[in-house]
């Protein structure tokens, strides 16, 4: 669960504040340089949830108190002081400088009743353990239950996925907030209601693993996946007999099956791009296209939307989501959307005034991202992250003495080529570390063996490539090894975000030779973060200076 410090920030300036240090501040007037905190004003500020019609707790707590420190006016100060630098934005807004998301007070909801859920969806999330919203779910659900498109941006492991499911599953299944239609006659729809696409099966199972905790056993029936890898005639076979509100597939199987005329999407209310950076690569090109062009796009289809719709644009409700949301996804949120929304755990803001931080290459369109900026603010800041320099053939018995020096218990080690990582699980086990293989070569069956041997603790290394990079949830998971270096940062930070979920702790190790370091350096540059370079010694983990802090120490004595 998140922790209470992490969910009760904000964005004062681009700088954050636990919400409770500011009131503290405030109170006692300990002004020595002081920082205004202006209400927002204009068209272009940041949506609230105040705005959206929810109150804090705290809000409401201060209600008829006398000095009570109001939050809303126009001019609070706080000591500069305590207030605590955030990084950089992946993409920055156009707006006002001044504007604040300072009615992002209720962004510390503490519980799921405060975003507008309906009370048989709360009961559920409680039976499930789930109490406290995290930040991202905080922003998110009241803003799609205001029928906003979106795009949702927050690190790795940080809930992205109840935040678009739940108000999702408000108004959509067995346990929606209105169940019965006008006539009061159990409303029981029989089209699909929401389709939520995902690049890997790994992801897409993971997902309707997800739909399922929430829904409970008895309504496993609402959500059907629709995976490539698995009896597509299966897939087809249930899709008839048990009419499911939601599915949840792979874009190559959804449009297969949409294709064949088994899938019926045209009256969704609902499509949701899960790692929506990864779907717009190019070997989705012609699947997602023919996703976007068929689903809600029933003229007249029956969605609650309030505003009226734009000719040509589809009749549904766009949410595209990821931890790394180059300027490539606000483009095609744009043109896919109707007036979007850009959500982040603290703020959320109109898509038209967000710009690119960077210059975009013009002679290519397709590939105008920014990976640098993409992947600032993607990395849960729990993570710990090293480089260990090592002779190629010495790789895998770094990545050992890395495995004994952290006590590390679920490990996963990445790779680019599929005959080294069988090598690599073969030394590992010769040397007696418990050891498994994950890559597209092994079929569905053989995957999913090895992902619940991991999850149990049986395999305690899972040596795989990009495949295991996105959204795979193993809260577990202490410690990532890189053995071979990410394509980019992008690719880093995905890899580096399967450990250290939800405020959990997580070490990220990359492996490399010394003519690889300047990677390294890269890496650092452009995610913002510190990768120092260590050794293992008598089975600890040694922090070293490298050849160029040595130098740059040197000079500078
Ligand atoms: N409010 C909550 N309370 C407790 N656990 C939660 C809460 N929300 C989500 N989780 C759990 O946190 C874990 C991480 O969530 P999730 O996979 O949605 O993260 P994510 O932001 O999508 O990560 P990634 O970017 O890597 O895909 C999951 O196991 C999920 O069940």
């Amino acid at each position: 669960m998140m922790p209470a410090s992490m969910s009760s920030r904000l964005l004062i300036f681009g700088e954050s504040l636990p919400f409770h240090r500011l009131l503290h501040v405030s109170r006692k007037a300990w002004f020595h340089s002081s920082v205004s905190i202006l209400h927002q004003a204009d068209n272009h500020g940041p949506l609230t949830l105040a705005s959206l019609g929810f109150r804090s707790i705290q809000e409401r707590k201060d209600e008829g108190k006398p000095n009570k420190v109001k939050l809303l006016n126009s001019h609070t100060e706080v000591s500069k002081s305590k207030v605590k630098a955030v990084k950089n934005s992946a993409i920055k807004s156009t707006g006002r400088k001044k504007q604040l998301d300072i009615e992002s007070a209720p962004f510390a909801a503490q519980s799921f009743s405060e975003l507008g859920l309906p009370d048989s969806l709360i009961d559920r999330l409680e039976s499930e353990g789930f109490r406290t919203p995290t930040d991202v779910q905080s922003a998110a659900i009241p803003t799609i239950l205001k029928n906003q498109d979106v795009v949702i941006q927050s690190y790795t492991g940080s809930g992205k996925t109840l935040a678009y499911l739940l108000p999702i599953l408000s108004e959509v299944g067995p346990l929606k907030k209105k169940p019965f239609d006008r006539d009061g006659e159990p409303d029981e729809k029989t089209d699909i209601e929401a389709v939520i696409v995902a690049p890997s099966r790994e992801l897409a199972m993971q997902i309707v693993r997800e739909v399922e905790k929430i829904l409970g056993h008895e309504n496993r029936k609402a959500v059907q996946q629709l995976v490539g890898g698995a009896n597509r005639s299966r897939q087809e076979e249930a899709l008839r007999k048990n009419r499911p509100s939601i599915v949840v597939g792979t874009p190559g199987r959804i449009s297969e099956i949409s294709a064949a005329g088994k899938l019926h999407t045209h009256g969704a209310r609902y499509l949701v791009l899960d790692e929506v950076d990864e779907l717009l690569s190019f070997n989705f090109r012609e699947d997602m296209h023919r996703i976007l062009e068929h689903v809600g796009r029933r003229s007249g289809a029956d969605t609650n939307r309030k505003k009226s719709l734009l000719s040509g644009k589809a009749n549904r409700q766009t949410m595209l989501v990821s931890a790394t949301v180059p300027f490539s996804v606000i483009r095609a949120a744009r043109s896919w959307g109707q007036d979007p929304f850009l959500v982040q755990a603290k703020k959320v803001i109109p898509l038209e005034s967000v710009q690119p931080s960077g210059p975009i290459n013009l002679s290519k369109p397709m590939s105008g991202t920014l990976p640098s900026h993409a992947a600032v603010e993607s990395l849960p800041p729990s993570l710990k992250h090293y480089h260990c320099v090592t002779k190629l053939q010495h790789k895998v018995d770094a990545l050992r003495r890395c495995v004994h020096a952290l006590d590390a218990k679920y490990v996963i080690a990445f790779m680019n080529n599929t005959k080294q990582l069988k090598d690599a699980v073969f030394k590992l086990e010769a040397r007696g570390m418990s050891a498994a293989e994950l890559h597209g070569d092994l079929g569905k069956l053989a995957r999913s063996t090895t992902m619940k041997k991991f999850k149990n603790g049986e395999v305690r290394v899972l040596v795989t490539n990009e495949l295991s990079a996105r959204g795979l949830d193993v809260a577990e998971c202490d410690l990532v090894v890189n053995l071979d270096l990410p394509t980019d940062s992008i690719h880093y930070a995905h890899r580096a975000g399967r450990t250290g979920r939800l405020g959990r702790k997580g070490t990220v190790v990359t492996v490399c030779e010394g003519r690889e370091v300047f990677v390294v350096k890269k890496l650092q540059k452009q995610l913002g973060i510190p990768i120092p370079a260590c050794e293992f010694v008598e089975g600890k983990l040694i922090v070293t200076k490298d050849d160029e802090d040595k130098n740059s120490q040197a000079l500078e004595t």
